[in-house]
């Protein structure tokens, strides 16, 4: 019998032995960096000419590893092979794809240290973030493998004398799974596995910035007993093969997790029917947020400081949940706002494989120009209370940075920044702070700080966002227990690792039989 689901707690490395595991994973993963890896098309390892370097992002000249790179031709060889694999797999019984989860995970588990070391070295997360995002994949392999064996049945409905109505789910088809860089383990193994357990066979194009970690799940799903052919692993050009695959007549749905601009290209794309295709695609798409955290005039100050600071900063803001927004009732802007600045300027700032590291650098001289020039933006924007600076000499590190004073409409207040900056916005009162906090095209996560419950009640009705949290921060949401996802730009409110997530990945049918 399969165990009710838990997640999996979080590494305490004040523990001598964790600490000591992890360093060795560390050592494990440096020397084993700078290897090409090919593509896997039907179980077959194809090595390109042309390739992606995968780099560390605190250590721009150390190469993670060199990744084959899909072109057209291989992607259609690909899309031929998931093609070919769904007719067996869609006939696999749930309970078997589900025990290929349940395998994978234990796998994972056994080498927990290592996938986080592989994510420090190639996402450039903190040891807590990095062990943060290899317990959300296992969580994901649990969770999904449960509600698979939970829906294999359908669900029950009426039947009259005479007549017996069953109403059960069904496959769809290929899957088109185009991951993010920023939770490169665990967004890309959930939207790949959340496919796979419900009987579609998969293309999967990890981020260009973070393809090794993928390649190293892959093998974990072969090692699993996941048959060839059924998840293919095609990393490339977004716009060359990305945009190939949206299009593709035999692409039945597409599960994206990016920008809001990639996402709207791809919903627009996909809505398209090409000749020679039988189906309108569906399309699972969990975009970009701009995140806020209310502080009402009754609130535990320190833990609304602490919870802007961890929202803000973690991971150096790259999160679409993180709080790029601070809404400050009035009467205790100037105490949140010190407090935050105060907690700020202690972070420790540095190399991601430090264990005292709580902030490591941005992604790549892309994220790194992107996020100065929005800090040049809100110089004029606000007043810059810490932070500001940048140092992409070795890598690409950025302070956390604060800015006092910006209006709601200000663009630092509006845009997606995903880098370690907030802004605070001051509000006349709780009604105000309200209308401040849904005044964004998107609606990803928010948090209230607050003693005040009628003011809790309001915001649990007029706060709009996907996922709101009470007197906490505004990240952090676990698999079972937080389904995530939001509304507006922020996506299709598809709820990763919620109850009803699976069912976006198939298609119900009812059948009626007359005795
Ligand atoms: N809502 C969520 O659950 C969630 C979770 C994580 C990240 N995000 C968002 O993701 C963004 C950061 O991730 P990113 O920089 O990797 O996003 P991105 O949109 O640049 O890239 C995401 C993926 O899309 C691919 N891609 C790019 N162009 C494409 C095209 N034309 N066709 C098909 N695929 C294409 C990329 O190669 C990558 O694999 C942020 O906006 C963040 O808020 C959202
Ligand atoms: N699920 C994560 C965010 C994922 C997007 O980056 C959180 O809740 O913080």
């Amino acid at each position: 019998m399969v165990q009710p689901y838990r997640h999996e707690p979080l590494t305490d490395f004040t523990v001598e032995a964790n600490r000591e595991a992890f360093l060795a994973a560390l050592k494990k993963v440096e020397s084993e960096l700078g290897r090409d890896y090919p593509l896997v098309i039907g179980g077959e390892r194809v090595m390109t000419e042309d390739k992606i370097t995968s780099i560390n992002p605190a250590n721009k000249a150390e190469v993670i590893g060199r990744v084959a790179k899909a072109t057209k031709e291989l992607a259609e060889r690909a899309m031929k092979t998931a093609d070919e694999a769904f007719r067996t797999w869609s006939r696999t019984s749930p309970e078997a794809r589900a025990d290929i989860l349940f395998r994978a995970a234990a796998i994972v588990r056994r080498r927990k240290h290592e996938f986080s070391a592989w994510l420090v070295k190639e996402a450039g997360k903190p040891w807590r973030e990095a062990d943060a995002d290899t317990a959300e994949a296992i969580d994901f392999m649990e969770y999904y493998g449960r509600q698979m064996l939970k829906l294999k049945d359908g669900i029950p409905v009426e039947s009259r004398p005479g007549e017996t109505n069953r109403f059960f789910y069904i496959p769809l088809g290929v899957g088109v799974v185009i991951s993010p860089w920023n939770f490169p383990f665990a967004i890309m193994a959930g939207t790949t596995v959340a496919s796979l357990v419900t009987g579609n066979t998969v293309l999967l194009k990890p981020a260009s910035a973070t393809p090794v970690v993928a390649y190293k799940f892959v093998e974990v799903l072969e090692e699993a007993g996941l048959p060839a052919g059924v998840l293919n692993y095609i990393p490339g050009s977004g716009a060359e093969v990305g945009d190939y695959l949206v299009d593709h007549p035999r692409t039945r749905f597409i599960s994206f997790t990016g920008s809001r601009d990639v996402g709207i290209r791809i919903y627009e794309r996909a809505a398209k029917v090409h000749p020679g295709q039988i189906w309108l695609k569906r399309v699972i798409a969990e975009m970009g947020g701009k995140d806020g955290i209310i502080v009402d005039k009754e609130a535990d100050l320190e833990l609304a400081a602490q919870s802007i600071v961890a929202s803000a900063f973690g991971y150096s803001g790259q999160k679409c949940s993180a709080c790029s927004r601070a809404i400050i009732v009035e009467d205790v802007y100037d105490q949140v706002l010190n407090r935050v600045v105060e907690l700020t300027k202690q972070l420790n700032v540095g190399d991601p494989a430090e264990q005292a590291t709580f902030m490591g650098p941005v992604i790549d001289q892309g994220a790194y120009n992107k996020i100065m020039e929005y800090i040049e933006i809100g110089k004029q924007e606000g007043r810059l209370m810490t932070g500001g600076e940048g140092d992409d000499s070795k890598g690409f590190f950025i302070q956390p940075t604060v800015f006092a004073d910006v209006d709601p409409n200000a663009r630092i207040m509006q845009e997606e920044i995903f880098g370690p900056v907030v802004a605070f916005a001051k509000a006349r009162d709780f009604d105000h702070a309200l209308e401040i906090a849904n005044n964004t095209e998107y609606g990803l996560t928010g948090a209230v700080i607050s003693r005040n419950r009628a003011n809790l009640e309001k915001a649990r009705h007029e706060f709009h966002v996907g996922n709101l949290y009470f007197n906490r921060g505004c990240t952090g949401a676990i698999v079972g227990y937080h389904p995530f996802g939001g509304f507006n730009m922020s996506g299709t409110d598809s709820k990763a690792g919620g109850p009803d997530y699976l069912i976006l990945h198939m298609q119900a049918k009812t059948v009626s039989e007359m005795f």
